[in-house]
């Protein structure tokens, strides 16, 4: 593990019923870094978060977080990581602000309403919003509560399934700046991801996984996003 290393993976693999689903999987996240993985239908993406969450357990190797192994040090780990899930599970019947300060009280966060208005300034869920049945939120409205609520837990870890999978462009670029401001104040990101484009505006790196193997990385060069039609070939298996 390198010194700012938050995330890394050790020749992680694992099995289920015999079959192969990640094999000998290798990489490692820094400090305040957007991580892509970046991977077609069944690649194994989910089940490589599934075992950074503590969902599943290695058959051989280790997924670790902040140095601790996930598998030996579950709750720890959970306790420092806020999780996106492509469906964001909040309540439907609840505004954004009662969402935010039942999932604080769930999570034993004290925090102020100052606060709690601040993080919802910060991640531009319109005001009208606020007191409003999430019911009624569009999948971006959701994403930012659920963001909102993660910058309030103060979490130094996000793990992100699909950010912006049914998201339309304007929101999907509200959503990375927003990822990109959270890795610049120190947040490290990790999603997993089939959108080649949006990977590219937003990761300062990615690894491709194809049938549960990493078959390639990409690395942004200062401010200069990842080439997508690079990505897109390597991802479609030509070049480019
Ligand atoms: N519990 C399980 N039992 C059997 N096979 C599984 C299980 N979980 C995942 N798999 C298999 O492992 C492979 C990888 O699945 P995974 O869900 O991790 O892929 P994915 O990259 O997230 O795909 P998608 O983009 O379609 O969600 C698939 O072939 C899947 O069928």
């Amino acid at each position: 593990m390198t010194t700012n290393s938050v995330i890394s993976a050790n020749a992680l693999s694992v099995h289920i019923d015999q079959r192969t689903i990640l094999d000998n999987l290798n990489f490692e996240v820094g400090k305040g870094e957007v991580f892509a993985l970046l991977g077609g239908n069944g690649a194994g993406k989910s089940t490589t978060l599934k075992t950074f969450l503590g969902l599943m357990k290695p058959s051989t190797g280790s997924a670790s977080v902040m140095g601790l192994s996930v598998a030996e040090h579950t709750n720890e780990v959970q306790k420092s990581v806020a999780y996106l899930p492509e469906s964001v599970t909040l309540y439907g019947h609840l505004s954004g602000l009662e969402n935010i300060r039942y999932f604080l009280s769930v999570a034993g966060v004290d925090k102020s309403d100052d606060a709690v208005f601040a993080a919802l300034r910060k991640v531009a869920l319109q005001k009208g919003a606020w007191t409003k049945a999430l019911s009624n939120y569009s999948k971006g409205m959701r994403q930012k509560t659920a963001i909102a609520l993660a910058l309030l837990r103060n979490a130094p870890v996000l793990f992100l399934d699909e950010p912006t999978s049914g998201l339309d462009p304007a929101a999907i670029d509200e959503f990375n700046a927003l990822v990109s401001e959270l890795a610049a104040n120190g947040a490290t990101i990790f999603m997993v991801t089939h959108d080649v484009y949006g990977a590219c505006q937003v990761a300062h790196r990615i690894v491709l996984l194809s049938n549960g193997k990493l078959t390639g990385s990409f690395e942004r060069v200062g401010d200069t996003p990842i080439d997508t039609e690079a990505v897109h070939a390597a991802f479609a298996g030509r070049k480019a």
